[in-house]
């Protein structure tokens, strides 16, 4: 089915924030929307919010695949309906071609981006809350951030989040988008 063009100004635009699971989104989105003076919404946050039970308990009593399509319905309505908000998504939201679309297509969508090794020394934080990491060994997951990088290449900027803090790389998005405003 052909999607129809979302019109919208740049400096209406969402900014969204996508990349793997603990890449910073939430963390980064968090802080980028109160520098900008933006409101912040968070995929899954918001999803969980809706229904009334953590993430993790979703997948548990309901199954990945009720998940997948809260997330898009959530996703698709919010790039429609919303405009000047900061969005972080969840890990997996971006693997859907529905949302990818809808957010490439009404968004300005920022990759955070991390290496393999960086990423590896967030893993025990992530695993108690990351329904996906649990079922996987070490080298599915390896596949799983490879294949995945491929799809968040389709994005309007990549930002490297390896060597500097949330606040630092949150301050740095900042200034790109204001002197991008000015420019306009
Ligand atoms: N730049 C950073 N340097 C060090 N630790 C970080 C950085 N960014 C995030 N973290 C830490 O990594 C963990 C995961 O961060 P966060 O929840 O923001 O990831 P996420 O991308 O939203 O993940 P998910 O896709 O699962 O929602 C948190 O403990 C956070 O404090
Ligand atoms: O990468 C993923 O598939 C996920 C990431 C999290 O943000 C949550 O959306 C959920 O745990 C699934
Ligand atoms: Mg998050």
């Amino acid at each position: 089915m052909m999607t129809k063009s979302i019109q919208v100004p740049l400096n209406q635009k969402n900014i969204i924030l996508i990349g793997f699971m603990g890449a910073g989104k939430t963390t980064i989105g968090q802080l980028l929307a109160e520098k900008l003076g933006r409101e912040f919404l968070d995929a899954d946050q918001e999803i969980e919010r809706r229904h009334g039970m953590p993430v993790t308990e979703i997948f548990k009593s309901m199954g990945e695949p009720v998940f997948r399509q809260m997330e898009k319905e959530y996703l698709v309505e919010l790039c429609r309906t919303s405009r000047e908000k900061v969005v972080s998504l969840g890990g997996g939201s971006f693997m859907q071609d529905e949302i990818r679309n809808a957010c490439l297509d009404s968004g300005i969508v920022y990759h955070l981006d991390l290496d393999w090794e960086s990423w590896l020394k967030r893993f025990e934080a992530l695993i108690d809350t990351r329904p996906i990491l649990q079922s996987k060994s070490l080298e599915e997951v390896r596949a799983l951030f490879d294949s995945r990088k491929l799809i968040y290449a389709d994005n309007h900027y990549t930002v490297a989040v390896d060597q500097l803090s949330p606040e630092e790389i949150a301050e740095n998005m900042a200034r790109q988008i204001r002197e991008g405003r000015e420019r306009e």
